[in-house]
């Protein structure tokens, strides 16, 4: 098959739980559901009759359950309560509303993949369920009905109120399955198993990296300013962007260089976050084309700028003012074939705030460094940006070269990256069933090279 410019292939399904949540054996009010429960399933079990007439045999059961039952009166729990229940040998409670749900004898029979519910343990289902419909049709909320073994205090279903002092306090909140590498500035990854759920990464799983603060900005008064060559600028409303250029669409994959550091780390230490390998996620992208927008500004398509650059400063700046910036080759910013673009949308909706909102660059097939986001200017250089992040970050070395031996000048600042490829599941040091398996995972192209050989 022959993927676009910067496409991943991934491949939808589950993987064995990974237990990444640990649970304490809490001291809790114990509310065990009652014997009934669990029966069927183990039944099926022995008989080999497997989880789907388990399955089937619950739902008739529930419906049954839901005419006769009178409710109970139901013990109060707190969040905190409920969140040291995350493993099968602490039970696995979820919350949906204000109500607290025992499903550790439904894990093994959830038509998903146990591996799936375990994500959510210990905490609430709505953000999950958010991301997959098939949970929105009644039978469900029936069968979850069955499980229930208590409610939330009144008062704990709010979420806790901000710190102002604190420069992350703005962040937006995210989805509890990332799996977070630092919490300030915000670094996280989607669990592999839910990375290959689907082709195109949902948003609120898409990999984020954040330098800095995510920073609020007002879309009604947003400007991005873009300097052509000599002195010629452009300021550019969102609306002016969104009116004055055709919309451009393109899926494309965005990658961190740090993508997989933990399995090198095992080989030799190495700084930085530990990403796993969800450092890397797909999304429908729809914006101006960058070429576009520099043509408006004055810049000519010609060689004669070849060896020029184009230069991105964001929104979000360090407590001196200094803002994240990046850049990339004039060249691939004017070329047709590359569709960089100055992105509005991802997957159909506006950016969201970690993903830099309004504006972002997306630079298909290369580092997601460059891809700057919450964008406020565009600048066409002689020089690469003189930020941090592109002079003295985001370079490669060979392996002789240490933190005392580096010299961030020798090096070229690291552009598209190569092939890439791994298995989301089953997961390292998993046990698997003998017989046959099903192995799942993703490659990527890279810079926008063909795939020639698997
Ligand atoms: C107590 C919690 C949960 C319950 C009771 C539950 C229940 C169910 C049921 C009944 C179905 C089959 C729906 C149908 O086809 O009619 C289903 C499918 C599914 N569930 Fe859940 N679920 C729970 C938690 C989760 C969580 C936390 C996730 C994701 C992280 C998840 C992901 C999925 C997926 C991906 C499918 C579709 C599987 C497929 O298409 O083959 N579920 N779930």
């Amino acid at each position: 098959m022959r993927l676009p410019r910067g496409c991943s292939r991934l491949a939808a399904g589950s993987a064995a739980p990974e237990g990444h949540r640990e649970g304490n054996p809490g001291e809790h009010r114990e509310a065990t559901p009652g014997g009934h429960r669990g029966a069927a399933p183990v039944l099926a079990a022995l008989l080999g009759l497997g989880v789907v007439v388990a399955y089937g045999e619950r739902r008739r059961r529930t419906a049954q359950a839901a005419q006769a039952a009178p409710t109970p009166p139901f013990p109060r729990y707190t969040r905190a309560e409920v969140a040291q229940h995350r493993t099968p040998a602490d039970r696995v409670w979820v919350t949906y509303g204000t109500d607290v749900f025992d499903v550790t004898e439904f894990v093994e029979l959830h038509p998903g993949g146990p591996d799936k519910i375990l994500l959510a343990a210990g905490g609430a289902l709505e953000p999950f369920w958010a991301l997959y419909a098939v949970h929105s049709e009644p039978h469900v909320l029936e069968l979850l009905r069955e499980y229930k073994v208590g409610e939330l205090s009144p008062e704990e279903a709010a979420p806790p109120p901000g710190d102002s002092a604190d420069p992350f306090a703005g962040d937006p909140p995210r989805h509890p399955a990332l799996r977070v590498n630092s919490a300030k500035p915000f670094n996280a990854e989607p669990p592999p198993e839910l990375l290959t759920q689907s082709f195109l990464t949902p948003n609120e799983l898409f990999f984020t990296r954040n330098h800095l603060p995510v920073p609020a900005v007002d879309a009604a008064s947003y400007r991005l300013r873009v300097e052509g060559p000599g002195g010629r600028a452009l300021s550019l409303s969102l609306a002016e962007l969104r009116r004055r250029f055709p919309k451009h669409e393109v899926t494309a994959t965005l990658q961190c260089a740090g993508n997989r550091r933990s399995e090198m780390s095992r080989v030799r230490p190495v700084k930085g976050l530990a990403w796993d390998i969800g450092a890397i996620s797909t999304a429908r992208w729809g914006g101006a084309r960058l070429r576009d927008v520099l043509l408006a500004a004055g810049v000519r398509d010609s060689t004669e700028n070849g060896e020029w650059h184009v230069c991105f400063e964001g929104l979000d700046a360090d407590a001196s003012g200094t803002p994240y910036g990046a850049s990339i080759p004039l060249k691939r910013a004017l070329s047709a074939d590359a569709e960089v673009l100055l992105a509005y949308e991802m997957n159909g909706r506006e950016l969201p705030r970690d993903h830099g909102f309004p504006v972002r660059v997306v630079v298909p097939g290369v580092v997601g460094a460059r891809s700057v986001k919450w964008l406020r200017s565009v600048a066409v250089s002689p020089e690469e940006s003189p930020s941090h992040w592109q002079q003295n970050d985001y370079k490669g070395f060979c392996p002789s070269v240490d933190w005392d031996s580096v010299d961030f000048g020798a090096a070229p600042a690291i552009q598209e990256l190569p092939v890439q490829s791994a298995i989301t599941e089953p997961r390292p040091g998993a046990a698997v069933p003998a017989g046959e398996l099903t192995v799942k995972g993703y490659a990527w192209s890279g810079g926008g090279r063909e795939v020639v050989r698997v």
